[in-house]
């Protein structure tokens, strides 16, 4: 539980209303700590959308800052989360409660960015869907900045299922423990994945569990 608590206290640095200036380095820590699966991004949403209800308008600036800088570099673990109809429906009823105009027009130009981001994913309407409710009740959005919607593609990928290793086709037991490679997101056995490396590409800076075959792409010298 450790890294989580790494996770809130950096929440908590990012979004203290002490601050009058965003604190960039400790949102991008925050970021690598989720792209580094240090911290799901599940429990990461739901701990930022708590500071969202911060009585404080910097307070729940930071917050909505922050959660802008995780939905672009954290990948579609975030996004399966922010283009939930429960978290849109929050966005929607901030949208309409908030006293503070900046917090209100923030949320607005954020739920536009992402319906343009997942224009093309059917799952993630939800956020189109709010843009539209919001639009015919005579909320004003902001031009659209298609640079806001530019999410870093170079994410580790989802984790997939499996009873057995991707590699050997073992079948995995309580003898045999399924394992995930980062690079690659397959599961196998130990005995397949039992090699470590850091991925740069996907902002990995740490040794994580990878594969054979992910491990002989990434150590091999770039000259080849
Ligand atoms: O050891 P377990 O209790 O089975 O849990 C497994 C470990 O958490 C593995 O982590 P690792 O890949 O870092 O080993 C993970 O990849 C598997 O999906 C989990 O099932
Ligand atoms: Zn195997
Ligand atoms: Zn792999």
């Amino acid at each position: 539980m450790f890294r989580v608590n790494n996770f809130d206290k950096l929440l908590d640095k990012a979004t203290s209303n002490l601050r009058l200036e965003p604190d960039w380095p400790t949102i991008l820590q925050i970021c690598d700590l989720i792209r580094q699966n240090d911290c799901s991004p599940k429990y990461a949403v739901a701990a930022v959308k708590k500071k969202l209800y911060s009585q404080n308008p910097h307070q729940a600036m930071f917050a909505l800052l922050t959660l802008e800088s995780i939905v672009k570099n954290c990948g579609s673990g975030v996004h399966d989360e922010v283009a939930s109809k429960a978290f849109c429906e929050m966005l929607k009823d901030l949208v309409k409660s908030t006293q503070h105009e900046n917090l209100r027009s923030k949320i607005l130009e954020l739920i536009q960015a992402w319906a343009f981001a997942f224009r093309n994913s059917p799952k993630y309407r939800a956020v189109q869907d709010t843009v539209t409710i919001l639009k015919a009740e005579s909320f004003k959005f902001p031009p659209l900045k298609e640079s806001d919607a530019m999410f870093s593609a170079d994410t580790a990928p989802e984790w997939a299922d499996g009873e057995v290793c991707h590699r050997c086709r073992v079948a995995f037991s309580l003898m045999v423990r399924r394992h995930h490679c980062r690079a690659c997101g397959q599961v196998f056995c130990q005995q397949c994945s039992s090699k470590t490396s850091t991925l740069p590409k996907f902002g990995i800076e740490k040794e994580v569990r990878v594969c054979d075959a992910c491990y002989d792409k990434v150590s091999r010298p770039p000259s080849s």
